[in-house]
């Protein structure tokens, strides 16, 4: 089997077990040996975290490529106050929809999982991406409902990302062009990180 290691992008996890490991995402990777725990991001790495205003980007596949990925799993109700204390070089995803069993067809806060394949997606690594999602039953729908957004993001700026959530954000809420800048976006989706910590996700 292939490991972290050998995906070409070494994947991290701080896992802080706040739930049940049979349903964790995370939890099966690192059993699969697929991604790597670890008690405090490696450093250099890119750290997911909803709640900083820079997504990830098409550049950022470099940094991926030296130092690697780190995702922070924990129950949703609790990981933004620890995610503020965690250091590292600090991306949020652009818009995308859950595919997960728990979550399907919710916007912005995915599994660890989809996360990791998310930003490998979004930086080139579509093979690594695919392989991370193979692992779960509902991994293929995590591509297939996000293709049109992940094709639309895949190797952009973070200024063209930012844009384009903007234009698809106008469309659907709209938020008007005025409203619309790093700043905003990043204000919509800590409404929405509360209303998940409101229902104790
Ligand atoms: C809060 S944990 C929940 C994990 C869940 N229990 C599971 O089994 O996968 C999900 C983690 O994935 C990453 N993540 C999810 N959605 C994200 C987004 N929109 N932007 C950045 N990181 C995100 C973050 O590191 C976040 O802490």
């Amino acid at each position: 089997m292939r490991t972290g290691s050998d995906l070409g992008v070494r994947l991290y996890a701080v896992y802080l077990r706040h739930d049940n490991p049979k349903y964790n995402t995370v939890a099966k990777l690192i059993r699969l040996g697929l991604v790597a725990e670890v008690k405090k991001p490696r450093r250099g790495s890119i750290v997911l975290d909803p709640l900083s205003p820079f997504p990830v980007s098409g550049p950022d596949r470099r940094i991926l490529e030296t130092n690697g990925l780190c995702v922070i799993d924990g129950s949703w109700r609790k990981v933004s106050r620890i995610l503020g204390r965690i250091p590292g070089v600090k991306r949020r995803l652009p818009l995308l929809l859950a595919a997960n069993p728990v979550n399907y067809g919710k916007p912005f806060l995915l599994s660890s999982a989809e996360a990791l394949a998310a930003a490998l997606y979004i930086t080139g690594f579509r093979d690594e991406a695919a392989r991370i999602l193979s692992v779960f039953k509902w991994g293929h729908a995590f591509i297939e409902l996000n293709r049109k957004l992940l094709e639309e993001y895949a190797g952009k700026t973070q200024k063209e990302i930012i844009e384009a959530e903007c234009s698809i954000l106008r469309d659907n809420i709209g938020l008007t062009v005025d409203e619309c800048s790093a700043g905003s976006l990043l204000a919509v989706y800590k409404r929405v990180l509360e209303s998940y910590e409101e229902k104790g996700r």
